[in-house]
């Protein structure tokens, strides 16, 4: 029996449509990136960013290395040499190693228009059945990558640091992916060239997985995993890339009114754009082509680059340098594999080494909450295979769902591109600090002359949430993010359980590999378990004390236990934070400019519209079924193709692109009868993402104010408890 480790499903990734970009109303297709500004500092917003902040790469790609020859694989190493194109990947699985055990892949189509993929057991199943399993050379992950680079060291070819490279060489399957070294070598200079995670200082794991995704696309039929990839959302007909906020329409991010998540998609698109416009078109040529043809037609388009420009024979050299084979990155192809490795990839945290993992087919079910309500969950093995078990008996025919983790929906637009109605961990987040605590308790406080907050309080309060004194120095934050949510009562935990959840949650986000995070930042925002942050909670409580003798006692208590939901000091005065926290929610609830009621309202007329776009695309799309496309230049794998343009001058195509569902232009698909491409109108499908968008945006702050109507509900029915258990007595 192999060992096997829970493998998590990370949050923390981000979306595409890919035309969204082009025509973002931000301003022109690859301009040059503003910085994020701060957002308005209207609901929810944030003093300043948390996690998800990225730095740019201090080195610069080293230009000398080469594009080494690939192995073909033919058939793009599916199995499947002649017949259906792309095969099934159950079939496709199993024939390379894989199990499946009576689960297969469905598509629906939802009366809104909207299209799913989701995993469906085929028979009967109990808790404990293995019901997919894929072996490491079957996943994409970028870890492959660095094997193959790192076993190339050892071997004494390809130049690279071969210290500490064991364990990644054991633990993925690089070499079984027939990764040629140079490519490898020249991908893994491309990682070291992205935006470093804030939390981490090394390359965004998103960045490094996106590249991956799209080495693997240029290879081509030499990649063992192109019959995956035919199946990507974006590249699969019928199945659009997510939304993952980034790629919404600055529109319908203004519409989402909520000011932490508009800075957090701000952020995101800022480094989206750096990469995808100026980084990318630079390092795989397409800067200096860019130039070369607007020069052939007397157009000076460097201004617009807004990047560095690159000098003569930079695209020779920098595709000479890219492991793209000469194809070029641009912002469009970027957002889009950004957007598929943040929306389905596992982080994998109790491995050698922490990493991420794209798993054909596992990564095909859905997401539900809370835990408890998924029937299935994932484990990784010690030598990198993933596998997904039955958590409970499930029926044949039941959907099968996992849990992707603790997101609330702030992470889910951001990573996923979806949110949850309702959504259990869903919470409304906002930044607490030393004045705001002085605001709220004002006139409830020890200070016996202002009825503020006295020195010990401030003391107290700055020490148990570990806030800066005086706002400035001592080594505390300025401010830390707290929560209001909509728990019910029946799910609030007793003090002594919240207290220990609280700390296993801590641990769980530290614990996090992923960089780039959405809210987990100095302090992190864990799961919603209380309708009030125990942060909160502990400083109206040690705020609201009249009396120091209090002192002693809380100074040895933790944070958890004193802002414990279940717990109280005075009956009295737990009635009046009661008040304080109705009093905060609503004027919290007052700032948005829209009622429940009217985002109801809206709500149903953007989802007819996201109908009605839906179905121009159906009536615009072209199928093409079954004809293959033989595009000239691209019947070669990759790696046989130096550059961007062949002898004769015909531009070499991308074998699979987003802007041509199931559509592939390449030898291996010679002899296949393809399920189906589409030709895609840009402007009917531009329309149908920005009306999910708008929808989206609306649904998103529907879910936020319900949060705060729950809020208040549970808050009022507690001050009632008390005060009815007070007129008992
Ligand atoms: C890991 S993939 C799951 C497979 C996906 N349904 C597909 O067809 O490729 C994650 C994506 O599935 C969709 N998704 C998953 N769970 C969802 C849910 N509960 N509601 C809406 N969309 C969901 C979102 O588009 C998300 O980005």
């Amino acid at each position: 029996m192999k060992q096997f480790s829970r493998a998590r499903v990370d949050v923390r990734r981000w979306p595409t449509e890919p035309a969204a970009l082009g025509t973002s109303t931000a301003g022109p297709r690859c301009s040059a990136p503003a910085r994020p500004a701060q957002a308005a500092n209207q609901t929810g917003s944030t003093s300043k960013l948390a996690g998800n902040n990225y730095t740019a790469a201090s080195s610069s790609i080293n230009s000398s290395s080469s594009s080494s020859s690939a192995s073909s694989g033919g058939d793009g190493g599916s199995g499947f040499a002649a017949g259906h194109w792309p095969p099934p990947l159950e079939q496709w699985l199993v024939a390379h190693g894989g199990v499946v055990n009576g689960v297969e892949l469905r598509q629906v189509l939802y009366p809104s228009g909207a299209s799913d993929r989701l995993l469906v057991a085929s028979r009967d199943h109990a808790a404990g059945d293995l019901l997919v399993s894929v072996p490491a050379a079957l996943q994409l992950r970028y870890d492959n990558i660095e094997a193959a680079a790192a076993a190339a060291a050892a071997a004494g070819g390809g130049g690279l640091d071969a210290a500490g490279t064991d364990d990644l060489v054991a633990g993925a399957g690089g070499a079984s992916l027939g990764i040629p070294p140079a490519e490898a070598a020249a991908l893994l200079r491309l990682f070291d060239e992205m935006p470093r995670g804030s939390d981490t200082g090394a390359p965004a794991w998103q960045f490094k997985q996106a590249l991956t995704f799209l080495y693997h696309l240029s290879r081509g039929a030499a990649s063992p995993l192109q019959p995956y990839l035919a199946h990507l959302p974006g590249l699969a007909p019928g199945v659009p890339t997510p939304r993952v906020a980034m790629l919404m329409y600055d529109d319908a991010v203004d519409e989402l009114q909520y000011g932490a998540l508009v800075q957090d998609i701000h952020n995101q698109k800022y480094w989206l754009r750096h990469v995808g416009c100026q980084l990318m078109p630079r390092l795989t040529g397409g800067e200096a082509e860019a130039e070369a043809e607007a020069e052939a037609q007397g157009v000076a388009v460097g201004q617009a680059q807004g990047g560095a420009k690159a000098g003569p024979g930079a695209a020779a050299v920098a595709s000479s340098a890219s492991p793209f084979g000469g194809l070029v990155v641009d912002e469009e192809l970027f957002g889009w594999a950004a957007a598929v490795a943040m929306s389905r990839c596992f982080g994998l945290s109790r491995g050698p080494r922490p990493t991420h993992t794209c798993v054909p087919l596992v990564d095909m079910a859905n997401h539900v909450a809370p835990r408890e309500a998924s029937n299935a969950e994932i484990r990784s093995g010690s030598d990198g295979h993933v596998a997904m078990f039955a958590k409970k008996q499930i029926r044949a025919g039941e959907e099968i769902s996992l849990t992707y983790g603790t997101h609330d929906n702030h992470n889910l637009l951001l990573s996923y591109g979806f949110t949850l109605q309702p959504n259990p961990y869903d919470g409304f987040y906002f930044d607490l600090n030393m004045e705001t605590i002085e605001s709220l308790v004002e006139g409830q406080g020890g200070d016996p002359g202002t009825g503020g907050l006295a020195a010990w309080q401030r003391e107290l309060i700055a020490q148990k949430l570990g806030l800066a004194v005086g706002g400035e120095g001592g080594g505390g934050a300025d401010s830390i993010r707290v929560y209001l949510s909509g728990v019910t009562a029946e799910a609030q935990p007793t003090a002594a359980a919240a207290a220990q959840a609280s700390a296993g949650s801590a641990s769980a986000v530290t614990d996090a590999p992923a960089a780039g995070s959405s809210t987990s930042g100095p302090v992190a925002a864990g799961p919603v378990r209380q309708p009030v942050d125990p942060r909160l909670l502990a400083a109206l409580r040690i705020g609201t004390l009249q009396d120091r003798a209090w002192e002693k006692m809380l100074a040895g208590r933790s944070v958890e236990q004193i802002g414990a939901w279940g717990s109280l000091l005075a009956r009295q005065q737990e009635i009046t934070i009661m008040q304080l926290l109705t009093a905060l929610a609503s004027a919290l609830y007052s700032s948005f400019p829209t009622t429940i009621q009217q985002d109801r309202q809206l709500l149903s007329s953007a989802s007819l519209d996201v109908a009605a776009a839906a179905a121009a695309v159906t009536l615009t799309t072209k199928s093409t079924t079954p004809e293959l496309q033989e595009a000239a230049g691209a019947a070669a794998p990759p790696s046989s193709v130096a550059a961007a343009t062949s002898g004769s001058g015909a531009r070499r195509e991308w074998p699979m692109h987003p802007s041509r569902p199931g559509a592939i232009s390449s030898a291996a698909a010679a002899g296949k009868e393809q399920a189906g491409s589409a030709s895609l109108d840009p402007a009917a499908a531009a329309a149908a993402a920005h009306a999910r968008d708008a929808a989206e945006a609306v649904r998103f702050r529907l879910g936020l104010k319900t949060t705060l109507e729950r809020n208040l509900q549970a808050v009022v029915a507690r001050a009632k408890e008390l005060d009815s258990l007070k007129q008992v007595r």
